[in-house]
């Protein structure tokens, strides 16, 4: 049985009286709340006193990063390492976001090798996938996801997937309140699947599929409700407590 992921981006939000709010926010409306794992990644300027604020309260949120370098140390400047989110606590570490793709020139063979050095320094790799709009309506879905994943699978073998988080996001739905419908999610989310099992069943069958991109209290259940949607990866709706509690809250009664 796969166990729930909702994930909190909080993209480039934030502030130290914000950070404080929300994450007090959270654990309080999260309290009692069984069955998913609740991930935020704030910006990593914050990661520090988010890491201090879930140790003070005993917190079972789960502290994640926005992105990665591929090294530990060296000439690299305005990076960060994965043993310094390690260090500030961050185990979730969102990699080849759309916005990051876009913005920053990402190819998938680079976000395939952040994949590779997170693994390698003992992180969970988030993974985003998803197409845009045009490829949306060309009908290339499933082979620009199978082709970003692709990057991942044929340079460090199927099993690589064990133990890391897929997030479907598709572009045209980011940020836009115009979200997938749960159904052509699932479907695509079951394309993502059934192409993982061309090369193993059993990572298939074990990897989290998250959907992203406009996901919100009022539809997230009705994701929630599909057998091959796994958790959320969630934007804008993650940086108000209730409406993020609410989605976590929505994982756990469908999933349980
Ligand atoms: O990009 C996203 C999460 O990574 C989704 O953002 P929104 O939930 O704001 O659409």
């Amino acid at each position: 049985m796969r166990h729930p992921v909702v994930m909190g981006n909080w993209k480039l939000n934030g502030s130290k009286e914000m950070v404080s709010g929300l994450i007090k926010g959270l654990d309080a409306a999260l309290n009692g709340v069984e069955g998913v794992d609740v991930a935020i990644a704030p910006p990593v300027m914050y990661l520090d006193l988010a890491e201090q604020l879930l140790s003070k309260a005993n917190s079972k949120i789960i502290l994640g990063s926005q992105n990665v370098d591929l090294h530990n140390n060296g000439a690299f400047t305005g990076d960060i390492s994965p043993a310094m989110l390690k260090e500030f606590g961050a185990s979730h570490i969102i990699i080849g976001h759309s916005e990051r793709r876009e913005y920053h020139n990402e190819s998938d063979e680079f976000v395939a090798q952040k994949f590779a050095f997170l693994k390698e320094n003992g992180l969970t790799p988030v993974l985003c996938i998803g197409e845009s709009e045009a490829q949306n309506e060309a009908g290339e879905t499933v082979a620009v996801c199978a082709r970003q994943l692709d990057a991942v699978i044929n340079t460090q073998g199927v099993e690589a997937l064990n133990g890391a988080i897929i997030a479907y996001e598709p572009i045209w739905a980011i940020g836009t309140g115009k979200a997938a419908t749960a159904d052509d999610a699932q479907r695509i989310h079951a394309a993502i699947r059934a192409h993982i099992a061309e090369k193993s069943e059993e990572v298939a069958k074990n990897v989290v599929i998250q959907y992203g991109g406009s996901v919100k209290p009022e539809n997230a259940a009705a994701y929630f409700a599909q057998p091959d949607i796994d958790g959320a990866l969630v934007g804008g709706a993650a940086l108000v407590a209730e409406s993020f509690a609410a989605i976590a809250k929505a994982a756990a009664e469908a999933k349980n």
